[in-house]
């Protein structure tokens, strides 16, 4: 297939995917397609994989701008996020997170049928994103379904509703990592229900040269940093490699 993917870019097949690599599972229920940075040095490095004008008219130009729409929400959310931490607004800027950030947007499709199989399969198994901040759309076909507590066994989990017009915000690890947990990571899956689901998923994480540190703000003698410092680019490099370990 001319699009499959290349670093991840373009097409993604059913069952590539493996969210939570402990299961004994093929792979989740769902193809994908994802592309990514429209400029920069990272745009030159792994340059996104688009179907030819012929077969799909006009789709580029809507996706890239999604995607520079998106993007500036996000950034303008980080924003927010650092106020809330009571760092300056532009933190993310200045730690140069989002210089040339690893920007993602994913087109997702799950199947309404399911194989049958004697391994439980997941349209997405259960997995926290890697990033700092996901904002997601969906169609309103339900399947989605977040844990409160991670921390707690069994894991509790509970459906989330798609409210039209708004995004469902996602924490992720290195936003986890940066606030020694104050920022906790969302568990979260997608079951499979009978039905077709369409999603569209943002991911926003820092760019790869950044250092990953916790913040002096979320750290001190009795409450010392959880996580090593790491940069972001070694960080999501390993846990793509766990995703995709058997495909
Ligand atoms: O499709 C969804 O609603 C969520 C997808 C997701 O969690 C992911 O791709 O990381
Ligand atoms: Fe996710």
């Amino acid at each position: 297939m001319a699009l499959l993917r290349r670093d991840l870019l373009g097409y993604t097949p059913l069952y590539a995917e493996k969210l939570d690599p402990s299961l004994s599972s093929i792979g989740d229920s769902k193809e994908s397609f994802y592309f990514g940075s429209l400029k920069g040095v990272l745009a030159q490095r792994y340059p996104n994989q688009w179907p030819s004008e012929g077969i799909l008219p006009s789709w580029r130009q809507t996706m890239e701008c999604y995607y520079k729409n998106v993007l500036s929400v996000g950034r303008k959310l980080l924003g927010l996020i650092a106020l809330a931490l009571d760092l300056e607004e532009d933190f993310f800027e200045k730690v140069g997170a989002l210089n040339d950030p690893t920007a993602v947007v994913r087109l997702l499709r799950y199947p309404g049928e399911v194989i049958s199989s004697d391994v439980e399969t997941y349209g997405a198994s259960a997995h926290s994103d890697y990033g700092m901040v996901t904002l997601l759309l969906t169609d309103g076909v339900p399947g989605l379904q977040v844990c409160r507590d991670k921390s707690k066994q069994p894991h509790t989990w509970e459906d989330v509703p798609a409210i039209k017009g708004e995004f469902i915000v996602n924490i992720g690890d290195m936003m986890e990592r940066w606030t020694n947990g104050l920022f906790r990571s969302t568990l979260h899956r997608v079951m499979p229900v009978g039905k077709e689901r369409y999603s569209v998923v943002f991911f926003l994480d820092p760019n790869p040269d950044c250092n990953v540190k916790c913040l002096e703000s979320c750290c001190s003698e009795t409450c010392p940093p959880r996580f090593p410092p790491i940069l972001a680019g070694d960080y999501i490099k390993e846990r793509f490699r766990l995703t995709y370990a058997t495909s």
